[in-house]
């Protein structure tokens, strides 16, 4: 079944707090960042996530990225991981995770991405966990959970799914999310959402404001946010691109991926 990506579709399972709620309730979503001096892409995620209502934010981190990063963050806390069995142990307690923007090629971040496989998290996995698994795509597979999210954008999903592209971008995703066994969203103009079911939907108000550096990795956050507030992965995927580009469109001329956060609670209070 293939559908509009319209708010008419999850608006009224959007994550609102209860009166009894408190922050662990509301949800716990970690974001891996990459090394010292890669840390951008998981800050911009982590506030994502925040911003879009997850109650506790922690950024996961290898040794030597947290003194840059503390700086930078106030909210948002910091753990240090020295090793994927630590990190492993970090992400248990957790609802979601982020793994990938900037998280470097390096096998590491296989090794990381393994071990959050092996966690209760669900995973929201971009950027370099995807391309890191360029001709070996099964080795991602066997980490996934259907409950768990890939996000490429045109170049990564080619990495992960050679070949697919060439039948269209819906029956491109579809056969993806299928042979991944988890939900998968094919960025770009016209981003696709696939469920593991069968399920399609593509989003209606994409924005070109969105093509600046670092909008991918807030999206991811954004995703991962709403899966920690309990939201089914497919719905969250879904919600989160429709608010992405919300955003972006409230903001037009001179975007910049750090302003997509902070845009959030006028596109939430729309929404509710
Ligand atoms: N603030 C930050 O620290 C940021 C870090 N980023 C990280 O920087 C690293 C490298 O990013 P790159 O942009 O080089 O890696 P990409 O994999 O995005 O780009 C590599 C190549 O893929 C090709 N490609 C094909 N289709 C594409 C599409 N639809 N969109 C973009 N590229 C497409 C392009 O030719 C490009 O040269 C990643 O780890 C990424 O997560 C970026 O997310 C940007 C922001
Ligand atoms: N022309 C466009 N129209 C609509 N959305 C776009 C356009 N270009 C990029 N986007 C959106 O911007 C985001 C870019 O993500 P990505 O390529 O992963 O960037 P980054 O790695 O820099 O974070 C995606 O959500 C994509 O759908």
């Amino acid at each position: 079944m293939t559908e509009s990506n319209t708010p008419a579709l999850w608006r009224n399972i959007l994550p609102w707090p209860g009166p009894d709620a408190h922050k662990h309730q509301r949800g716990r979503l970690g974001v891996v960042s990459g090394p010292a001096w890669n840390t951008g892409a998981a800050r911009l995620a982590a506030r994502a996530g925040l911003r879009i209502g997850a109650g506790l934010v922690r950024i996961l981190c290898p040794p030597g990225a947290a003194p840059v990063i503390a700086p930078t963050v106030t909210a948002i806390m910091i753990d240090e991981f020295l090793s994927p069995e630590a990190l492993g142990r970090l992400a248990d307690p957790l609802d979601a995770v982020v793994i990938g923007p900037a998280a470097g090629l390096e096998e590491e971040t296989g090794y990381n991405l393994a071990a959050l496989g092996r966690t209760g998290a669900a995973l929201v996995v971009d950027a370099d966990a995807l391309t890191l698994f360029k001709d070996r795509p099964k080795a991602l597979f066997a980490c996934l959970d259907r409950d768990d999210v890939l996000t490429p954008h045109e170049g990564e999903f080619d990495r992960v799914f050679p070949n697919l592209l060439k039948h269209g971008r819906e029956t491109a995703a579809w056969e993806a999310a299928r042979v991944a066994g988890a939900v998968v969203v094919l960025k770009g103009r016209e981003t696709i959402i696939a469920s593991p079911d069968g399920r399609l939907r593509i989003n209606p108000n994409g924005s070109p404001w969105l093509a600046t550096a670092g909008s991918g990795d807030v999206l991811a956050g954004m995703i991962a946010g709403l899966i920690a507030q309990r939201m089914d992965s497919f719905e969250a995927a879904s919600a989160a691109v429709w608010m992405h580009a919300d955003a972006a469109e409230r903001f037009g001329p001179g975007l910049i991926a750090e302003d997509l956060p902070e845009l959030l609670p006028a596109v939430l209070r729309d929404l509710k």
